[in-house]
């Protein structure tokens, strides 16, 4: 059966190349001139999805965005007069999927109905396997977790991804809004472009245009060929700006006005080329108060964030740790080619489920990671955890005191600022090692942004051990100790010696802060590991047993970070 629309606009000759065009892609329409015309044929007649223009003799598009997205869930568009942006983010924001401006551009009309159509096929495909459809067993079989609060964020997310609305992903770090950013992709009518994800405060500010725009062969010095820039490998896809709270305010400029213009100029180049990309954005930190101390442009905010997705804390939703942890332990025993799948006991599971995880799902993992590197079996017990003992005094005292941190909502309050009792950042200190997402670069949270001072560096809670100890030995001009105990090692490492006893921390941090590594710290930790990791290597005749041990680890964690460093097995020769 034939695809049906209906065209709602005022001006008759708009409404005939609107017809035109649709009669062209095979779509069968009829136009409505006004408002209470428009509801009555809609009313009527089973189209499959609406255009609107959003000024009409007897009304606003808008009420009619609001009535069929209410009852339907039927694709309808706006048309906006030029310049009225704020009417097309309104109309996103009652349920549009799309917008398109007038006067208007053939290709990007053709453009918006094909994605139109895509949606609908969407939804028949739903309908049809109502509770199985490909795209809910996507979501459940990636977004982990089945908890009251999951729920409606999953629905939403359905939803969300059928828009082309630009949607703000807020949460405190590790609640997974990389992995819901790169869900709405795969789930949206722009599944076939690509999904770039950007970690705004990991490029260098010099180097922020050519990236973001490209640059022409020659525009710079070091500008050796022609570079395509992220918009344009974004181009029919998405483009997630990870981090975005970082971006500097120059940037953001620029940025806008290739939002808002839809196009783009290459450094060096004369001609701006037009892009088709929908924007998603994250941050762990409060962007609304960094507006409000001038540090974020409101324009950009108010364009990035037309939907805002709050992502819970894992501690909201603490019944779906069994199945999350479940979930990690299968591809922890996938990843690392285990020969059964790591269980754990009872008392295991529910130590878990008793845990303040500041540092959310990322953190679950990668206590997880770490049991099963320390358990001899395939039994993960409590012990393996290497959580504190649990004393529901103290978490009861630890969950009070988040709870008079938080203003009105709590969750989000402690979301967005990440605010966390220093008792509970001490945990999560020892708990949180390395990112482990795979598809995340290692420079993704520390690069660029937590250089200033030697004990930031330090203390930063995703090091893992062996990353503390090159940390140290490396910044302080000293050997690596064998005893680096769990807690803030720098201090720990001094205090173990008495000669180090002596040195002064604040010359310390004054004398390494000139030599900061200029590739950022997760790259620098990175290629320290990795230097380390092939030295012993080198040194057992590429042995992985015997170099495990020269290490101090064991043979499954070393495997582990070869594979992730990109150590290939054999690099004798
Ligand atoms: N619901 C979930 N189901 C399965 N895995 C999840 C879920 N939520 C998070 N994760 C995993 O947790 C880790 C952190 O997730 P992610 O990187 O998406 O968090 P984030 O909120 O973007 O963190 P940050 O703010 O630090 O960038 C990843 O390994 C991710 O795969």
């Amino acid at each position: 059966m034939a695809t049906t629309a209906l065209v709602v606009d005022d001006e008759v000759d708009l409404c005939r190349l609107m017809q035109i065009t649709l009669t062209k892609m095979g779509i069968k329409s009829d136009v409505a001139y006004t408002l209470s015309q428009a509801k009555s044929y809609w009313q009527d007649n089973d189209y499959d999805f609406c255009l609107t223009d959003l000024k009409l003799p007897d009304g606003s598009g808008l009420e009619l965005v609001k009535h069929i997205s209410a009852s339907s869930n039927k694709p309808i568009a706006v048309i906006t007069a030029h310049g009225s942006m704020d009417l097309a983010i309104e109309a996103l924001k009652l349920g549009a999927f799309d917008f398109v401006n007038k006067p208007l551009e053939l290709p990007r009309l053709r453009q918006l109905v094909e994605n139109a159509l895509k949606v609908i096929d969407q939804n028949n495909e739903a309908e049809a396997t109502p509770e199985s459809s490909p795209e809910q067993q996507i979501l459940d079989s990636r977004l982990i977790g089945d908890s009251a609060v999951m729920h409606p964020l999953k629905n939403t997310i359905l939803k969300l991804a059928r828009s082309q609305a630009p949607v703000f992903l807020s949460g405190a770090s590790g609640t997974g809004k990389e992995v819901v950013a790169r869900l709405i992709h795969d789930l949206s009518p722009r599944r076939d472009g690509s999904f770039v994800p950007v970690n705004c405060g990991a490029i260098p500010s010099e180097l922020m245009e050519s990236e973001f725009f490209g640059h022409k062969k020659g525009s710079f010095t070091g500008a050796v060929a022609d570079k395509q820039g992220l918009f344009q490998q974004a181009n029919g896809g998405t483009l997630f700006l990870d981090e975005v709270a970082d971006l500097p305010l120059a940037m953001q400029v620029k940025l806008l006005r290739a939002i808002q213009e839809k196009t783009v100029r290459a450094i060096g180049d004369t001609k701006e080329v037009p892009v088709d990309i929908r924007i998603l954005s994250a941050t762990h930190k409060d962007l609304n108060q960094l507006v409000q101390g001038g540090m974020f442009r409101q324009d950009l905010y108010y364009r990035i964030n037309v939907i805002e997705l709050k992502l819970p804390t894992l501690n909201a939703r603490r019944d779906d740790i069994p199945v999350l942890a479940e979930h990690f332990l299968a591809m922890i025993a996938e990843e690392w080619q285990l020969e059964s799948q790591p269980l754990l006991t009872a008392e295991a599971n529910l130590r878990l489920q008793q845990h303040d995880f500041a540092g959310n799902v990322r953190e679950l993992r990668n206590v997880l990671e770490r049991a099963v590197t320390l358990a001899e079996t395939s039994t993960i017990d409590i012990s393996h955890l290497g959580l504190s003992d649990f004393d529901a005094d103290q978490e009861t005292d630890k969950h009070q005191k988040i709870n008079e941190n938080r203003v009105s909502d709590s969750i989000e309050k402690t979301d967005k600022n990440d605010e966390k009792p220093s008792s509970i950042k001490n945990d999560t200190t020892q708990q949180v090692t390395a990112n482990l997402h795979p598809y995340r670069t290692m420079t993704h949270h520390y690069a660029a942004v937590k250089r200033p001072s030697i004990s930031g560096v330090i203390s930063d809670s995703t090091l893992s051990e062996i990353d503390r100890r090159s940390v140290v030995s490396t910044a302080y001009g000293i050997e690596s100790t064998d005893k680096v105990t769990d807690k803030y090692p720098s201090e720990t490492v001094i205090k173990n010696d008495n000669e180090r006893n002596q040195f002064d921390i604040t010359t310390a941090s004054n004398t390494v802060s000139a030599e900061l590594p200029a590739q950022g710290l997760e790259l620098y930790l990175q290629e320290q590991e990795k230097k380390l990791i092939i030295t012993a290597l080198k040194q057992t005749g590429w042995n992985k047993t015997q170099a495990a041990e020269l290490l101090g680890t064991t043979f499954r964690s070393l495997r582990y970070r070869m594979t992730k460093l990109d150590i290939a097995e054999d690099q004798s020769e």
